[in-house]
Formats: C-alpha cells, structure tokens, sequence
C-alpha cells in the first residue's frame, strides 16, 4: 500500500470525485461529460480519477499530452480521449494505432501529419481560437484550410472545440464575444464538415454557469476535483461540489525551545518566548514550497504556525503544547474542528487552487478512500 516509508501522505476521496461528476452530469442534463484529466488529474493520480469519473456518468476523458492519452488507453479500451495540446506530427501514426483522437489548428500540421500515416485512420478536433490566444484557428478562411488540407488523406475530423479565457469571471462581455464569434464560425464552416462531430466549447466555469449554451458535451476538469474555478463561480452557483484531495503528514520530533533559540536556515525565526516546536517530513522537495513559511497547519482542529525556513524534506510548527511522536498533522483538509482549504493554500500563495495539487510532486503518495 505505501509507495514511501515515510508518514506523508495524500488521500483522494474518490466518492467525492463521483459525486462531483454525477452532480455536473444533472446540471448539463443531456449534455456529455468529458473527464479532464491531464498533468496526472491535476495531482490527484489520472487512472483513479478517470475509473471513477467514468463509472459516474463521464463518457469522454481529455488530456493534454499524447502520453497521457496513451497510458489511459492501457486502462480504457474503449473509451474516446482526446489530447487537447499540439503533437507533433511525427507521432500521429502511434496515436492512431491507439485510437487516440488529437487537436489540429494548421494546415501545415495536417499535410506533415498525412505523410507519416500509412493506411491507420486519424480523429482530430479542430480547435477554434475565439479569444484564448493560445492554440487554435482564427479565422474561417483557416478553418477552409484545414479542411481542405484533410481531403484524401486518412485524417478525419470528429469535433471541433473553443475554449473560453474568462468564463469563471464576473460578468459575461468576453465570454459573449467568444461565443458569438464560434457561432458565426460554425455558420460559416459545418456544412463543410461531416454529420455527427462533437462540439464542446465549455470548461467548469462556463458549464456552472450557462449550462444551456454548451452544445454537446463539458471539458469538465476543476470542479470534478471539488474546486471552483474562481471565488466568484462559488459564490454565484449554487452547486455543491466536494473537495477530493487531502493532505497530511505526522510530527517526527517535537522539543522545548528557550526564549532567544533560532530555527532553521538563516535564522529567520528566534523565538521571543519558551515554547514548543514540532519537525514534519515535508519540504519544498515535495512541492510545499518556501513561501509557505508561516502559513498554518492543523493538529486536532487548531491552527499553527510554520516557522522558520521550510527545508527541502521538512518544516517546523510552533505548537501550542507537546504533542506525541506521530500526531498526525493536516497540511490540506479538515480535522475534528478546523479546515484548511486548498483555497486557503492557493491564497496565501497568491495563486489558484488548480496549480497546488499539481506542484505537489511524486514523492507524496496518493492513497484512495473509498
Ligand atoms: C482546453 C481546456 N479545456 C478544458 C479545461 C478544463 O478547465 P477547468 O479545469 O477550468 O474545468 C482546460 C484546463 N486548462 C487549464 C487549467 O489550468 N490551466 C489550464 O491551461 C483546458 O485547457
């Protein structure tokens, strides 16, 4: 069971993933879900997340690396995946064989792609820039490109998508503009495109929020992990989605300090009183960074301080009293009384809840209840 003797751990609450997935299922109503589950589901381990997405109504998985799309296929015979990032062409004959359906924006991309296929059949999605900037076609007369590009090869075009910059923001002026403008695209470029393509423009946000704009089917990554997009999404939908992702470790040395001691590097903390300082088994070497020196942690409900510089492989806390060796400590979660949130984290590291479980590396292992 443990990957590491060592008591530091993450634990995904895999019913939470599956109530997240059945509650946007309901909200879309007949509208797909498709599990996105790149950067190994956003820290929370991609085959556990994608089994118990699927078994909850998700009929599509994402990613953004064909190697990611590959090692899902092993899982999921049958299941469409989609790689959402640029691959090269190179490689299109390997994602074929897998029937692994990738993004195309370049005409370009396409001839090379055709020239490194023999007789295996290629899915792609087009992918329509209408506001992201980032990959994606930008006018019709591309689209016509691409298209045409596709005539006589083995490279067959299966959906198309857009992605939206701003749709987890208040108010809906850009969000309006891009999906107008992937209207006024689609008017000008279906017809040139075969029958049944998927269409799927939305992320979280924009499923929370205009469920009924969402044509086919959801790109549905944060929120199946049981965080919102932005503060304003949570405070505006009322959807109640559960937080999956855990993280704990335990005290391995705790001593009595005097007033005038110094801990850790450089000495940045000297205490100003007698006290208590516990040592845990987690660094910046896992992923809980150096700004995250006096920021808090749990340990039986109340809230204590890092202090000092946060070492490599571990970090001290000021403790309001001795605790035994081995008190288990909640570094992301809740305990007894008190809650420490992957959004309290992303705050006080002035970033967003998507990029702290995917910093927390790989030497923390994911255990899975339920
Ligand atoms: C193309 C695309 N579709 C859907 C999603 C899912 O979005 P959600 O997690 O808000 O539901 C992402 C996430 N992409 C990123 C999430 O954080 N940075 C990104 O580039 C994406 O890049």
């Amino acid at each position: 069971k443990s990957a590491y003797h060592r008591d530091t751990w993450v634990e995904v609450d895999l019913d939470a993933i599956r109530h997240n997935v059945k509650t946007m299922n309901h909200h879309l109503k007949d509208k797909e879900v498709m599990a996105v589950v790149k950067a190994d589901a956003y820290g929370h381990g991609e085959i556990e997340v994608a089994e118990a997405a699927l078994e909850s109504g998700a009929t599509r998985l994402a990613v953004a690396v064909l190697d990611e799309g590959l090692r899902l296929r092993q899982k999921f015979p049958d299941i469409p995946i989609l790689v959402m990032g640029w691959t090269d062409p190179k490689y299109v004959a390997l994602a074929a064989q897998h029937n692994i359906t990738l993004t195309t924006f370049q005409s370009d991309w396409i001839k090379q792609a055709s020239s490194y296929l023999n007789d295996e059949h290629l899915n792609v999605h087009l992918k329509v820039d209408t506001g992201m900037g980032r990959i994606g076609i930008r006018s019709v007369e591309e689209a016509y490109d691409v298209i045409k590009a596709c005539k006589h090869t083995n490279i067959f075009i299966t959906g198309v998508f857009t992605h939206f910059a701003t749709a987890d923001e208040p108010g809906n002026h850009y969000y309006s503009q891009q999906i107008a403008a992937f209207k006024q695209w689609l008017i000008q470029v279906k017809r040139y495109l075969q029958e049944n393509i998927v269409i799927h423009i939305g992320n979280t946000a924009a499923a929370m929020r205009f469920p009924d704009d969402m044509f086919d089917a959801v790109r549905f990554g944060i929120g199946m992990y049981g965080l919102y997009p932005s503060k304003f999404v949570s405070e505006n939908v009322s959807l109640h989605l559960k937080q999956a992702f855990s993280l704990y470790s335990r005290l391995i040395h705790v001593k009595r300090i005097n007033k005038g001691d110094a801990i850790s590097y450089g000495k940045t903390y000297v205490a100003d009183q007698d006290e208590w300082i516990g040592t845990i088994p987690i660094g910046y070497g896992d992923g809980w960074i150096r700004k995250l020196q006096n920021f808090q942690v749990l340990i039986h409900g109340k809230k204590l301080p890092i202090v000092g510089r946060i070492c490599m492989d571990q970090c001290m806390i000021r403790l309001d009293h001795p605790y035994e060796i081995g008190t288990s400590v909640t570094l992301i979660g809740s305990d007894q009384t008190g809650v420490v949130s992957m959004d309290d984290v992303a705050d006080y590291l002035e970033t967003i809840n998507y990029e702290i479980p995917c910093i927390l590396g790989k030497r923390i292992p994911r255990y899975y209840i339920n």
